[in-house]
């Protein structure tokens, strides 16, 4: 068996999404992603997938040059590997990413979001050469399905008009019966029975009405609502104070460890972030003051699902909750989602996923969702097959566009249809 690696293959795409609003503005008709594929000097390829906004681009070119002839086994050697390759400072210093929807913008993050694609088609690779699932090179599954909860957004019916779009079929929801009827079609599709609300778009009180109106369309089901930092102290700990009976956490209510910490000490209601602990060095500070009780790892940029999984060991470690954030994504990452969520023994809340807002995928089959969870594969690496001419498809869309979507920029979706919109300051409420 040769596990050397011989060609390595970067694909960037366009894919459709929804207009999905948050604080920030609204989703772009498409959004790009970038697509690792990873073939060993045997012909096995491991595929991976990725943030895909240019500057991940540019970390993820040289990047694949220096992986030729190296092990699709080297796992820990892709880390030696990022730190070689240079990050413009401009990218980084004062830079946040999607108006800082992704927390701090660090050199050392932007290229662990590259390793993670690279990690992960290594994985597939060498489960493929080896005969084994991917969750079997991280340790073995201790679960074998993992729960998902339906990540709800206020949204329009449609993209503003003129706007070059895909047609979706999820309607409108911009009050507390749209977010009610929204969460239905989710149960009824996928079995889902935790809801996240993406918060932050309308002043609270209306949001705390969708989420009453959540409670009881729902009863006892656990509920969340992140507003991606957009409140004051003041107002999350209202917002606790209003739904601490119905909520199982609210994430991200004010931006900052300090500002988290605040909020922490005078609510009981868990806080979950995505956005004030996304690396290693913010650990220390927030757990040390009580900031956050759940972290939600996203492995794209905490660097993969080893790394992944050691975060889940500090997390466990200072007796802090752990579960998974998401942003836009596609099968290929879903699948690695679970397959470390599989190897996570204290997982104890429904991971969150985008997937069911994306039609398009370049896979020949769709993840599925049942009873709200999606089932661990034991396939040969992620149990995923690429379908190249779905990759073509994309690919095209992407080639074909003159640089205005290859960046994510919700604020500037938003200036189509309010043309004076631009990003809140915050706190916004
Ligand atoms: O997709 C969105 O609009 C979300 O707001 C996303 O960008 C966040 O990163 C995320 O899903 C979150 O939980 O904060
Ligand atoms: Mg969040």
């Amino acid at each position: 068996m040769n596990l050397t690696i011989a060609d390595v293959r970067l694909t960037p795409i366009l894919v459709a999404d929804p207009p999905l609003l948050n604080t920030q503005g609204v989703h772009q008709p498409y959004t790009p992603r970038l697509i690792v594929e990873v073939e060993t000097a045997d012909g096995v390829v491991g595929v991976g997938e990725t943030y895909g906004d240019t500057k991940y681009l540019e970390l993820a070119r040289p990047f694949a040059e220096k992986l030729i002839g190296r092990q699709v086994s080297d796992l820990n050697g892709l880390f030696t590997v990022a730190d070689e390759v240079a990050v413009d400072d401009a990218r980084v210093s004062g830079q946040v990413d999607v108006g800082g929807l992704r927390g701090v913008q660090t050199a050392d993050k932007l290229r662990l979001s590259v390793v993670s694609g690279f990690e992960v088609a290594c994985l597939d690779a060498l489960g493929k050469a080896l005969g084994l699932p991917v969750h079997a090179l991280l340790g073995g599954k201790v679960r074998d399905a993992v729960e998902y909860s339906a990540y709800l957004f206020y949204k329009w019916a449609d993209h503003p008009a003129g706007v070059a779009a895909e047609k979706d079929d999820w309607g409108a929801a911009v009050d507390p019966a749209g977010v009610v009827a929204q969460a239905r079609l989710f149960k009824e599709r996928y079995g889902f029975t935790s809801f996240k609300l993406k918060g932050g778009v309308f002043p609270p009180d209306e949001e705390i009405a969708a989420v009453r109106a959540l409670a009881e369309a729902f009863p006892g089901h656990p509920l969340r609502l992140d507003p991606n930092g957009a409140w004051s102290v003041a107002t999350s700990l209202r917002v606790a104070e209003e739904l601490g009976d119905v909520l199982e956490y609210l994430e991200d209510p004010a931006l900052g460890t300090a500002a988290m910490a605040e909020v922490a000490a005078g609510t009981d209601v868990p806080l979950a972030t995505n956005m004030c602990v996304t690396t290693f060095a913010e650990i220390a500070e927030a757990f040390g003051k009580g900031a956050v009780q759940v972290v939600l790892s996203d492995h794209h940029y905490w660097g993969g699902l080893r790394n992944t999984q050691q975060l889940a060991a500090i997390c466990r470690t200072f007796g802090v909750g752990v579960s998974m954030h998401s942003n836009t994504h596609l099968g290929i990452s879903l699948a690695a989602m679970t397959h470390v969520a599989a190897t996570v023994p204290d997982l104890h809340h429904a991971c969150d996923s985008h997937y069911p807002w994306q039609a398009e995928d370049v896979l020949t089959e769709r993840l599925v969702f049942e009873g709200g969870k999606v089932a661990v594969s034991d396939a040969p690496g992620l149990g995923v097959e690429l379908d190249r001419e779905k990759l073509r498809v994309l690919h095209r869309r992407w080639l074909d566009d003159d640089g205005t979507l290859r960046e994510r920029d919700d604020a500037a979706a938003m200036r189509v249809a309010e043309p004076g919109w631009v990003t809140p300051g915050v706190p916004r409420w």
